[in-house]
């Protein structure tokens, strides 16, 4: 053994991904081992560890232990235990009362649903991540730890924190995300811990408040029947909505029902809006899937793909355990009794069906990689599957309702009520919060009705402040107090601060309704009419011509590019029929002036929505190019510049460029479960486009081109849902540079897929190579450390301060597992920051700072 000044040598010996199931002979008897990492083998016992007795740091992670292996209670020494991801149900009481040195413990990705009391003897724990577990409540032994400073509890089934956890001064780092909290709400909760801290100390010093609010969202197709049922709820009466007023955008509307306040928000059914839905389809909210009955056609598959599995996929990919009520409406139209009956029982039969169909779907996967050689390998894509087995998105029984019949309207409230006050439904929607939050809530509402606030509601935020404290009868109100309540009210949607975005940072909207209409302005089926109808007046206070607004439409029509002076144009008219007073500089501030972009545009481009054509940074310094159609030069179009919305483009982009598809292009094929959602690739292309100079954008397509180096994006709508990447087979010189590019739209497509949670995508690459008919597959999620290891790359992480760099180094070979060629070239290196900005450092160096990347 070796022996150093008369020491045994501390070892560090790594077992890791070597399909162990029993710890070999030879390392056991081996006592100068202080670290043994056995990450990802298929363990399930741990016989003979206890002989290791000098480990301090024990590396279990990603193996099969359902049973917790009790010997660890003999490695006195332990510092450090990764037990995270396994299929761990209990830890028995013994065990961390003889583990007096520890320091870190993460046991995320379990079945826990507790933990043993004797934990609190562990005295010197500073690290705990109990994370995708199973806790009801916090363990009480948490209360005892004085040293812990980081504590993860995401994604469990907590409804209440206790307030003695947070008088430990050592907590510094806590998050539980994901919980059905209601004390405090984890509107609060997101906050962080200084948030938390002082939601307990406002509790602990004056009254506090119960409220029921339901966020309730209307879903459905078009003419489905979603205002008819939000307007009667509403007004208690059967409302008749006439065909003229179809919903554009999203209306809110609130209501009182017995104790609980809903907060209706109805989403138009027109396709062009589908794309800004996404964003404020939230957690904890009950969906209302509003169909059709009339038209719904049970011989027409179609029909049940659009009215409603649609729906309910993107409802799962974005919000994964939300509760769906299926509404039937226009039973009065149904033929027959019979017939409705059939259609409602076709509906709720091929909904189950879907939901069987998905999870089967999901099996397959997790079944084609565990029968792979190099399963460890794809961990994380099992992982992620895992977790959408366990999605459980509740689809209730369908109701029945003919919407000019009050009667039905009232059986409808009942059984919405009946719903959420079930608390195996809605476990937590009874929300504690300080008398103070009521107290600013109301008089924001006050100052409102009193017009302190103009009727737009567009507030700086000290100037919100000064006057909550003149007319809000309570004691002053410090900037930082405010900011936590307005946080939660944008988290709940009673206003909205985007915080994040650092020209909005001091601004607030708090009629939200008011910052939906001027989304409605833009992002509407009826855009060209709107156009048409500014009034001259508005013309010429643009100085602009009937002429311009030809040339807008046009533009608008055959290349989806909307003229800044169009948009202006468009506030000035909304402006003048919503709000009388004010509105010039309000107007500049929302859309902005020569130097400066507006408001409006810093929200579209957040939510992107659009691309601003006229380039900012260096990332995108010659974009002259656009089409379809011809070449695009955005400096013809107006000084400040024009906005492109590649969602509302109908034309594929011209292949003239491109020409055709050839055999050996290299192709990543990126596929989708359940399915694309909707706005991805428009999402994607924005994102994309900001990287790529120049570009060219068209219907479901997209061509970038770098270096000369072109790359086509695809999207596929087959039965198989997937987007393709496709570029043409590089010179030697150039292999790198053009899985540069590549690799830099995966970056970008893994990060904008965080946005919905239950969406699963795989990658793959086709090899080229000569008599190899392998798809090389490529991680997702945070598989990408695998990927390179594979290919010979390797991971390192480095801190610096507070920023995380983490070191991506590329495949030095052809991506082919089974023969790798020899056409080698030298690693690239890939820095991502805390930030998420990526920069390559190669000889074509491109710098990825692009501000929407972690957004
Ligand atoms: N006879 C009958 N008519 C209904 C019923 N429900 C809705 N309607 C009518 O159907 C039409 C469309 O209803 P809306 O409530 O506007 O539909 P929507 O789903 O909000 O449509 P979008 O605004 O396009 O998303 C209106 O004329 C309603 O009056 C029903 O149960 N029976």
């Amino acid at each position: 053994m070796a022996q150093k000044n008369g020491f045994e040598q501390e070892k560090n010996v790594d077992l890791s991904r070597k399909k162990l199931k029993a710890l070999p002979e030879n390392i056991l008897g081996d006592t100068s081992v202080v670290q043994l990492d056995l990450d990802r083998n298929k363990l399930k016992t741990l016989v003979g560890i206890e002989k290791l007795r000098n480990l301090r740091c024990l590396i279990l992670s990603k193996n099969e232990f359902s049973v917790f292996p009790q010997e660890i209670s003999l490695l006195q020494n332990l510092e450090k235990l990764y037990l995270n991801q396994n299929k761990l149900q209990v830890i028995p009481e013994g065990i961390f009362n003889q583990l007096h040195h520890l320091k870190l413990l993460k046991l995320s990705l379990n079945r826990l649903q507790d933990l043993p009391g004797d934990l609190g003897q562990c005295s010197k724990l500073q690290y705990i991540n109990v994370s995708h577990n199973l806790l009801k409540e916090i363990p009480v032994s948490f209360l005892e730890l004085r040293n812990l400073e980081e504590l993860y509890l995401e994604d469990n089934k907590l409804q209440k924190l206790p307030p003695k956890l947070f008088e430990n001064k050592a907590l510094q780092k806590f998050s539980a995300a994901r919980n059905p909290l209601s004390e405090p709400p984890d509107e609060i909760c997101a906050g962080g811990l200084k948030q938390i801290r002082s939601y307990f100390s406002q509790i602990s010093t004056s009254e506090a408040d119960y409220i029921k609010r339901v966020k309730t969202m209307f879903l459905g197709c078009s003419m489905a029947g979603k205002s008819t049922l939000c307007r009667s709820l509403k007004q208690q009466q059967a409302v008749a909505v006439e065909l003229k007023d179809r919903t554009i955008g999203i209306e809110i509307t609130e209501t009182q029902v017995k104790d609980f306040r809903f907060h209706f928000w109805d989403f138009a059914g027109q396709e062009e809006y589908y794309l800004t839905h996404h964003v404020f389809i939230t957690p904890q909210a009950l969906v209302i899937l509003v169909i059709n009955l009339a038209s719904y056609q049970i011989e027409e598959p179609d029909s049940f793909k659009k009215d409603v599995a649609f729906w309910i996929n993107n409802i799962l990919m974005r919000v994964p355990d939300s509760v769906v009520l299926p509404v039937g409406t226009h039973v009065d139209k149904c033929s027959s009794l019979e017939v409705m009956m059939a259609k409602k029982e076709d509906i709720e039969k091929r909904i189950q069906q879907m939901m069987k169909k998905m999870k089967e779907n999901i099996q397959l996967r997790m079944e084609n990689f565990s029968e792979k050689n190099d399963a460890e390998l794809f961990f994380d894509q099992s992982n992620k599957l895992n977790s959408l087995m366990d999605c459980d998105l509740q689809v209730l029984d369908l109701v029945l309702i003919d919407c000019t019949n009050i009667k039905e309207i009232k059986r409808l409230q009942n059984r919405i009520l009946e719903i959420v006050q079930n608390k195996e439904i809605f476990p937590s929607i009874e929300k504690k919060l300080p008398y103070l939050y009521k107290m600013v809530e109301s008089t924001i509402t006050d100052l409102l009705i009193r017009k302190e606030i103009p009727e737009h509601g567009i507030v700086p935020l000290g100037e919100l402040l000064d006057k909550i404290n003149e007319n809000g009868g309570f004691k002053k109100l410090i900037e930082d107090d405010l900011k936590d309540i307005l946080r939660y009210l944008h988290r709940i949607g009673i206003i909205m601060w985007y915080e994040e975005i650092s020209t909005l940072a001091k601004t607030i909207f708090v009629k939200p309704s008011f910052l939906i209409t001027l989304f409605k302005l833009i992002v509407r089926h009826d855009l060209v009419e709107q156009l048409e109808k500014i009034p001259k007046a508005v013309l010429v206070r643009e100085r602009a011509l009937e002429k311009d607004v030809h040339k807008w439409i046009r533009q608008y029509r055959s290349n989806a590019i909307l003229d800044h002076k169009a948009v202006s144009a468009l506030v000035k008219h909304l402006l003048q029929q919503v709000s009388s007073d004010g509105e010039d500089d309000i107007l500049e501030e929302i859309t902005g002036n020569r130097g400066q972009k507006g408001k409006l545009f810093n929200l579209l481009e957040h939510f992107e929505i659009c691309l601003a054509m006229k380039p900012h940074t260096s990332l995108n310094p010659n974009a002259t190019v656009f089409h379809p159609g011809r070449r695009w030069d955005y400096m013809d179009c107006h000084s400040n510049g024009a906005y492109l919305f590649p969602s509302n483009l109908r034309n594929a982009i011209s292949m003239g460029i491109w020409k055709n598809d050839k055999e050996d292009d290299i192709r990543v094929l990126v596929y989708f479960l359940p399915e694309v959602p909707q706005g991805f690739f428009a999402r994607l292309i924005i994102r994309t486009c900001s990287l790529f100079s120049p570009h060219w954008v068209g219907f479901q397509t997209c061509l970038v081109v770098s270096n000369s180096v072109e790359l086509l994006i695809k999207e596929k709508h087959e039965e198989d849902q997937f987007m393709e990447i496709r570029c043409r087979r590089p010179r030697v010189t150039d292999l790198r540079f053009t899985w540069d590019l590549i690799l830099a739209i995966i970056f970008k497509l893994k990060k904008l897929s965080e946005q919905w949670p239950g969406l699963y995508y795989s990658i793959r690459s086709p090899c080229r190579t000569k008599n190899c008919h392998e798809d090389f597959p490529w991680p997702d999620q945070d598989g990408l450390s695998d990927y390179m290891d594979m290919a010979e790359g390797e991971v390192s992480t480095c801190s610096e301060g507070h920023r995380n760099e983490t070191e991506l180094l590329f495949p030095k070979a052809e991506r082919c597992r089974r023969r790798r060629t020899k056409e080698a070239w030298s690693p690239n290196v890939y820095n991502i920051n805390a930030t998420g900005n990526i920069s390559i450092g190669t000889n074509n160096t491109i710098d990825v700072k692009d501000q929407n990347f972690d957004s």
